[in-house]
């Protein structure tokens, strides 16, 4: 997917997070989004996703050449990120084979086979709330890798995640990259050494729209 953001900005109240934002996210790329706590890389990746409605300029989306309106995003992409929610009321089986009804996985993936990829094949009966913090970081990342999604957004991908957790984090989102257009927020250059392009939210602040 190829995304062009022209002029973007976006403000809450009164402040203004970032502004003048004017960049092309070819397909196949991996841009990095950096900035300290606060600096609003969730929100661009927010905004960018269409859950935000810019306050200023415009995003346009393509696939293969064709448009993708902002309301027929959601089915093109997948998302991982600290603050969005399992169905953890359910087992990791029952879980999996709900979220797989309406988010399909990459062709030759099942959801038998993506909880064995996950290292999570002992939890299949167990109810994801009883979870640690680090296998539902790695669930999420699973179905987001996994989904048949050309856009994939990471907010902070190795959060909760031990030394084992980021190495395995660093395999599958190299074997699962080619072809997508990834944007992915971070601090950690563990994160982000997968990415080709580094685009740092605070060039975007304190300045009057471009
Ligand atoms: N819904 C909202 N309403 C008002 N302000 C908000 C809202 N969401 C985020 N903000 C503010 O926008 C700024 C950027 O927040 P954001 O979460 O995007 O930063 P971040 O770079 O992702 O931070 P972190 O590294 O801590 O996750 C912060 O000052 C935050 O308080």
């Amino acid at each position: 997917m190829q995304i062009t953001a022209t002029s973007l900005g976006k403000r809450f109240q009164r402040d203004w997070i970032f502004r003048g934002l004017t960049h092309l996210f070819r397909p196949g790329s991996a841009t990095a989004v950096l900035g300290p706590n606060g600096a609003g890389k969730s929100t661009l990746l927010n905004t960018i996703s269409g859950q935000l409605l810019p306050t200023e300029g415009k995003l346009a989306y393509t696939l293969a050449g064709r448009p993708v309106a902002v309301e027929d995003l959601p089915r093109h992409l997948a998302y991982a990120a600290p603050y969005l929610e399992l169905l953890e009321e359910l087992t990791l089986r029952e879980m999996l084979h709900f979220h797989t009804r309406f988010k399909a996985l990459r062709p030759g993936v099942s959801a038998e086979a993506l909880i064995d990829l996950m290292y999570l094949e002992k939890s299949r009966h167990q109810l994801v709330r009883e979870f640690s913090s680090g296998m539902k970081q790695r669930l999420k990342l699973g179905l987001a890798l996994y989904a048949d999604a050309p856009l994939l957004l990471l907010d902070e991908p190795t959060t909760n995640l031990d030394a084992t957790g980021v190495a395995w984090y660093q395999e599958h989102v190299q074997a699962t990259r080619a072809g997508r257009t990834l944007l992915l927020s971070s601090n950690v250059p563990a994160e982000y050494a997968c990415c080709d392009e580094l685009l740092l939210v605070t060039d975007y602040q304190n300045i009057r729209a471009r």
